[in-house]
């Protein structure tokens, strides 16, 4: 009899523990973002094969992208892509662009996979990510518009802050760890014109804006990427105290200057005999949308404050990134194509006076810089999964080809697999720095312009509306350095580590610089 019992009682333990189990299976893998009937690639006919084919892309890089695009997208078809964070992405095929980019917010969502993604959600439970129409409107028109007005301070900051990290000691070279230098010059750079001179050349303000791009960068993919999803909440709760802090105190310092510019440009509305004339800078900008675009939300200064640090933070972060890419790949190049020297010769052929520095005209000459720095967005997008949207009607959408796919699904691009594609580029593999300078065959094609196949910045709708000012700092960057310093070139060009959906150069890498004698 007692013998019975102890066999009924593993009997129900068995039984409740594998209902568990199964519960906890059957959700760990965020059940909506996996619609039936699409196939996974990097899963295998194994035990939990959903989760572990989810567990191997911690470690895995590219592998089971490109093997999916390579396996389902060349023959047209979507595949599943397992997930850091077990969110799966459906990855459509390159002729689906068209159909994916012409969906209203309503069907397919943009915003929404933006907050869990990025961790907003939980990072910065506060932030309104929704509306932000002022800020990209400030960036898209009037930042863009203004870029030949505000060159000559963009270069007075950048070479100011060159000159320091770099050093001008033409006798010895210098050793310097490369993310943290450009880290510094381009922060510095870009808040010149994102938020003034009195800021950027305020060390308090820049340290604390500094460890909050730093904080708010690794909290974004930590929670939003490489977290499991149940735990972001929690995990997201403890990042946002040192985010929030950070935020805050880089708030104190932008806080006066927002009241002050709203209020006296709200005067100046009112009154157009008030004498005020703005700093032409951002903050200017973004207030000048805002009342052009009759911004309900906007009656003080505080809501586009509130938002300008995670503008900033991502903003510059990006172009950070993009700049230690294009860098590695010059030094990491084939030194007998001497690409540093021919870059240098173009540059020296165009900046002649210090007025070419403050005069745009000379940025539309660096044909060779152009092409090189956009085959290294080429090479290292700054995301891979890209053009992501989450599908909203809850009847769900019909792909291009019938399929449909059900509500809360997260459909996008493969960006690195498209990019790599010899349908589209010859010779991918191959670093080749001017490959979209003309040929007799082919136009020229800039930096800026977003394609199908060229993805780095989005593409249509919610492209990178900063794209023409990274352009412009990052063209005026190199052409400087190239000029003006010789670099030791690197054995190889490290490879970058593939970090949730981000593919990060290492960033302790150091490079040797000396200053060129006759530019002291
Ligand atoms: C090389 C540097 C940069 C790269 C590679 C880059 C890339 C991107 C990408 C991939 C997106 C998302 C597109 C999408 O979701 O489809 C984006 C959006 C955005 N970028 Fe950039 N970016 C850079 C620099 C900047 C700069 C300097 C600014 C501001 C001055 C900026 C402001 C923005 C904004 C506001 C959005 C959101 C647009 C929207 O939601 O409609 N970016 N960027």
């Amino acid at each position: 009899m007692k013998d019975l019992q102890d066999l009924s009682t593993v009997c129900v333990t068995t039984a409740v523990g594998l209902v568990c189990l199964t519960l906890v299976v059957r959700t760990w893998i965020r059940p909506e973002r996996v619609p039936l009937g699409i196939e996974w690639a990097g899963r295998r006919q194994e035990f939990f094969g959903d989760i572990r084919a989810c567990m191997r892309e911690y470690t895995g890089g590219l592998k089971t992208m490109l093997l999916g695009y390579k396996k389902f997208n060349l023959r047209g078809k979507p595949f599943i892509l397992p997930g850091t964070g077990f969110e799966p992405h459906v990855m459509l095929p390159p002729e689906f662009i068209k159909w994916l980019i012409d969906q209203p917010e309503g069907v397919l969502s943009h915003r929404l996979v933006q907050g869990e993604k990025l961790g907003l959600k939980y990072l910065l439970p506060a932030f309104d990510y929704t509306s932000d129409m002022a800020i990209i409107e400030a960036i898209r028109v009037h930042l863009t518009r203004n870029l030949g007005k505000v060159q000559g301070d963009l270069f007075d900051e950048m070479r100011h802050s060159v000159d320091q990290m770099l050093g001008l000691d033409e006798t010895e070279s210098k050793e310097v760890n490369l993310y943290d230098t450009l880290n510094e010059i381009v922060f510095k750079a870009s808040g010149r014109i994102l938020f003034g001179q009195d800021l950027t050349r305020n060390e308090k303000f820049m340290h604390y804006v500094l460890k909050f791009a730093t904080w708010f960068g690794m909290g974004t993919v930590l929670i939003g990427q490489l977290v499991p999803w149940q735990f972001r909440r929690l995990v997201g709760s403890l990042c946002a105290i040192p985010t929030a802090y950070y935020r805050s105190m880089c708030a104190n310092h932008l806080w006066p200057l927002f009241a002050e510019r709203y209020e006296n440009m709200q005067r100046k509305r009112d009154d157009p005999t008030f004498d005020y004339s703005p700093p032409e800078n951002l903050i200017t900008w973004m207030y000048r949308a805002a009342f052009d675009t009759k911004d309900q939300e906007i009656t003080s200064g505080k809501p586009l404050a509130a938002r300008f640090t995670v503008l900033v933070a991502g903003a510059i972060a990006t172009s950070v990134v993009t700049s230690t890419n294009a860098l590695l790949d010059l030094l990491g190049s084939d030194p007998d194509q001497d690409y540093y020297r021919l870059l240098r010769e173009e540059s020296e052929a165009v900046f002649l006076t210090e007025s070419d520095w403050n005069n745009s005209t000379s940025l539309l000459k660096l044909h060779r810089l152009d092409s090189t720095i956009r085959e290294s967005l080429r090479r290292h997008p700054i995301i891979l999964r890209g053009l992501s949207r989450q599908v909203m009607p809850k009847d769900g959408v019909t792909l291009p080809n019938g399929q449909n796919i059900p509500q809360g699904a997260w459909l996008g691009f493969p960006v690195p697999a498209i990019q790599n594609d010899s349908r589209y580029y010859n010779e991918p593999d191959v670093y080749t720095p001017f490959r979209f300078l003309p040929t007799e065959t082919t136009k020229r094609t800039m930096l800026v312009t977003t394609s199908d196949t060229f993805l780095p910045f989005g593409h249509a709708r919610h492209s990178c509306p900063g794209r023409w000012f990274a352009s412009h700092l990052m063209k005026l960057l190199f052409a400087y350095i190239t000029i003006h310093y010789d670099i030791e070139p690197l054995k190889e060009r490290p490879l970058n580590m593939i970090v949730g959906d981000h593919p990060i150069p290492p960033p302790w890498i150091k490079i040797r610089v000396r200053r060129r004698a006759r530019y002291t």
